[in-house]
């Protein structure tokens, strides 16, 4: 059974609740508060520069030029258009440029993308890719089964997100990160696999812990 295989039945009772979670349906149905949303534009947008460092510990660790320049790639395009669409997006709810420069991360966020980073620097290029492949993956699925949903891609609001998450894109983007980790761990003994079992179940939980974050807009409690 390839890796990714053993992972997907491993990572269903959480894809469940992040589907039935009221922040992804809110999406989908067009129902959720921008206050919600906006919330969350500002901690993802965080959460994406922290993200774009994994593409570049990425290249450190490659050992072929070919995943060396894809990982070069993405790096280029999450921090030279994918964050200035989220900022153009991000008008749409009222965020200014002023917001995102002056936000700080949530426990939830930084807990996140510190737990990616600490792995992407400390482990070895198939912990790293077991960390980040959470994100793509889950994100292309939601994309894909809220695009299911008629009317949804045209909302006011929220279409541009499903149908930026649901394209063929980021369908491909997820499938090249699963084959990269499927092919890191051929052959690999069991004591490997299950410790990037652990890491890819970490950053799956995490991303549940990222909607719920933002639905509840949970910064620290002690600041309350
Ligand atoms: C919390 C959180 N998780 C996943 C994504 C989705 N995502 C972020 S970077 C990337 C790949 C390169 O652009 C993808 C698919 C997000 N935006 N926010």
């Amino acid at each position: 059974m390839k890796f990714s295989e053993r992972l997907y039945k491993e990572l269903q009772p959480i894809w469940r609740k992040n589907h039935a979670h009221p922040f992804v349906q809110g999406i989908g149905d067009g129902t959720l508060d921008q206050e919600k949303f906006r919330f969350f534009m500002i901690q993802d947008y965080l959460y994406l520069i922290d993200y774009a460092k994994l593409f570049a510990l990425g290249v450190m660790k490659a050992e072929d030029l070919e995943t060396m320049g894809k990982f070069a790639r993405l790096l280029d395009s999450t921090l030279n258009e994918e964050m200035s669409l989220h900022r153009q997006y991000a008008k749409k709810f009222g965020v200014n440029e002023d917001e995102f420069e002056q936000a700080k991360p949530s426990p939830t966020t930084l807990a996140y993308s510190h737990y990616m980073l600490h792995v992407g620097q400390n482990g070895t290029l198939a912990d790293l890719v077991a960390a980040i492949l959470p994100c793509m993956w889950s994100y292309s699925e939601i994309g894909k089964e809220l695009n299911q949903i008629p009317g949804a891609s045209e909302h006011e609001f929220y279409g541009e997100w499903i149908q930026m998450y649901s394209s063929k894109e980021f369908e491909e983007l997820a499938d090249w990160c699963i084959d990269l980790l499927d092919q890191l761990t051929e052959g690999k003994p069991e004591s490997e696999i299950a410790k990037l079992e652990e890491i890819f179940l970490n950053t799956t939980r995490f991303e549940y812990m990222f909607w719920d974050m933002s639905f509840n807009q949970a910064m620290w409690p002690t600041d309350e």
